[in-house]
């Protein structure tokens, strides 16, 4: 077998099953900078979003020390012993919030669990959404009450990249600046710190058996963070060659998730990735999911119906 298939939002998707990823052509994934002209940085999201799926942003306003927080945090919170963390599963809550343990989340059905830890959290005002489900309270280990403090403070800086991102998206389309504002006001975001523990040998790691299994992300776009000096995260580009998307010191990454493929008619792919951690150290990241409100229905607007191919009606 040399490919296997993988379900997104938007249907089946065929990826290469070896682990290789080129090297040196991260290069291929764009570099932008917030700190330049709006309209530049505008330019160069569109051609990013139609190429790659997948770009770096630099100058992002988000403070280095709240960065080296969020790994203190991160560190302290998966050393827990695992009863511990257990008291604050996903499952034992009614909005999936909370701790996925090793092998626990299996992202591409056609392989083995992925090797990661995990924890999850969002917004705690609930009074932000009047629906029930995922939307809600967020747990917290108890015994760590630095965990909360960082990870809100995290989650609201983050969110506010993403509402000027989300303005540089509209532009990207030539649209007026805040046109995008009205589905994500206020936005659906979910985030999570993950812990990768290195393979304890070379046969663990396996096509079938990685960091995390080939996916597309589901929201409009994901801004991660990942810990400086470990490759792991690997993008499929256009040619289905799996490309490193290794750290870039002060940036983060981005990458467009299936909604905002799917609102811009495909005209931005939503591309797949998957992360190996063979660095044989701890490694540690965060993506925050910007999602559309959870109350709007989300279509291709009528200047994109027009100006590209109408795959959702
Ligand atoms: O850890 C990473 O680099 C990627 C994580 C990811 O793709 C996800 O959580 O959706
Ligand atoms: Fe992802």
């Amino acid at each position: 077998m040399t490919h296997r298939s993988v379900p997104t939002g938007n249907g089946m998707r065929q990826v290469p099953v070896s682990l290789e990823a080129k090297k040196g052509e991260f290069n291929e994934i764009p570099i932008i900078d917030l700190a330049q002209d709006q309209t530049v940085s505008a330019a160069e999201l569109r051609d990013a979003c139609t190429r790659v799926g997948f770009f770096y942003v630099k100058n992002h306003g988000v403070p280095e020390d709240l960065i080296d927080d969020v790994w203190k945090v991160a560190k302290d919170f998966f050393a827990l012993p695992l009863e511990e963390k257990m008291e604050i599963e996903l499952h034992k809550t009614p909005n999936m919030r909370g701790y996925t343990p090793m092998y626990g989340e299996n992202v591409d059905p056609s392989s083995r669990p992925d090797a990661h830890e995990a924890f999850d959290f969002g917004s705690d005002t609930t009074s932000m959404y009047n629906m029930d489900g995922v939307p809600g309270k967020n747990v917290w280990p108890s015994s760590l009450p630095k965990t909360q403090i960082t990870l809100d403070d995290y989650f609201k800086k983050i969110n506010e990249l993403g509402h000027r991102l989300l303005q540089l998206f509209s532009l990207s389309l030539s649209l007026p600046i805040d046109a995008l504002q009205s589905i994500a006001n206020p936005p659906s975001s979910i985030a999570r710190i993950l812990h990768y523990p290195p393979h304890e040998s070379e046969k663990e790691v396996s096509p079938d058996q990685i960091g995390i299994g080939s996916h597309t992300d589901y929201e409009l776009f994901t801004i991660l963070l990942q810990q400086q000096g470990i490759k792991a995260l690997q993008v499929l580009n256009r040619h289905g060659e799996w490309i490193s998307a290794e750290p870039i010191p002060n940036t983060l990454v981005v990458n467009v998730g299936d909604m905002m493929q799917r609102i811009t008619n495909d005209k931005y792919v939503s591309t797949i990735h998957r992360a190996i951690n063979q660095s044989g150290r701890e490694r540690y990241s965060s993506p925050v999911f910007f999602g559309a409100n959870y109350e709007v229905t989300l279509e291709a607007g009528d200047y994109l119906k027009e100006r590209f191919e109408a795959t959702y009606k």
